[in-house]
């Protein structure tokens, strides 16, 4: 995709990468990636900022921990809610506008696109290394109006989560045509859920056959960002909205999602 003339006033202008985390279905770990990436990049030194687009439900504040804080605006916008005290990781989440989470799933189709073109365009996040989008799963309208309203400024890509189970679905497939459609650059798939990471030994088990995230890269000619186990510890530390990474850096899990970090933001800027 394209980056827009910068001399365009904007939002986003002064943000460097703009990074769509997409899923074929719900559940497979979207939001719990898009948090742990964003912390990841966040511990290596960068500024980042998470978009919540997630109507169906935004869960991101409560894995970083921020609640539902009054939103305030600027002249350039919804000021976004920052995670740390440091001010290196913001947040603007849907469910910051939301009186009632549930009351977006009865909405009809036009007042959400409206919402979220409105909700993209809107928010001062002033300088970032990365913005990383949690869109909602599936290939929706919902995600038409997302890109849409975010490719008036720059989009470099996406990330698509699967799981080992999803994978041999169409939904992931349908993710990737999504994307080529609509002339999104997919920038990597990460395989989540993959193995099982025991709590009382640490020993990774694969229950379902782990490889098809790589299989489905070779396949789309996509590049293998890595792949996340399920982790009880990273499980525990979203529910609580504790900083898994900072809590277990020398956990296998740890290395993983580090390592994926690395590897985007290498192509981010190569
Ligand atoms: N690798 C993992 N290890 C442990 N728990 C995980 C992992 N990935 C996801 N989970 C847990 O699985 C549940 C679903 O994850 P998450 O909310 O990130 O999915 P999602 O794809 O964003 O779903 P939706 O789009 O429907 O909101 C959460 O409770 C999360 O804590
Ligand atoms: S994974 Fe194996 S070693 Fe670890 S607790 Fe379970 S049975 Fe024991």
């Amino acid at each position: 995709m394209t980056n827009m003339d910068s001399s365009e006033p904007g939002s986003l202008d002064q943000v460097k990468h703009v990074v769509l985390v997409l899923s074929g279905k719900g559940g497979v770990g979207k939001s719990t990636i898009t948090t742990e990436l964003a912390l990841a990049l966040r511990h290596s030194g960068h500024k980042v900022g998470i978009l919540d687009v997630d109507l169906c439900g935004p869960s991101i504040p409560r894995m970083l921990s921020v609640g539902k804080p009054e939103v305030h605006q600027c002249d350039a916008g919804w000021v976004p809610v920052y995670a740390d005290p440091q001010q290196q990781l913001a947040l603007m989440s849907i469910g910051f506008l939301m009186e009632d989470p549930d009351e977006a799933v009865v909405w009809r189709g036009p007042k959400k696109t409206a919402l979220i073109g409105q909700f993209v365009s809107d928010v001062a996040w002033g300088e970032l290394d990365v913005l990383l989008v949690d869109t909602p799963p599936g290939t929706s309208d919902e995600h038409l109006a997302v890109l849409e309203n975010l490719r008036k400024h720059k989009v470099d890509g996406a990330v698509l989560v699967t799981t080992p189970q999803a994978v041999s679905t169409g939904d992931v497939r349908r993710e990737i045509t999504f994307c080529k459609k609509t002339d999104v650059k997919i920038l990597g798939i990460v395989e989540n859920m993959s193995g099982f990471v025991c709590p009382h030994c640490s020993e990774c088990s694969n229950i379902f056959s782990k490889g098809g995230g790589e299989e489905l890269a070779k396949l789309t000619g996509s590049v293998f960002l890595g792949s996340v186990p399920l982790d009880p510890l990273l499980t525990a530390s979203l529910e609580e909205g504790r900083d898994f990474l900072q809590a277990f850096p020398q956990s296998s899990t740890y290395t993983a999602i580090s390592d994926i970090a690395k590897t985007l933001l290498s192509s981010l800027e190569s």
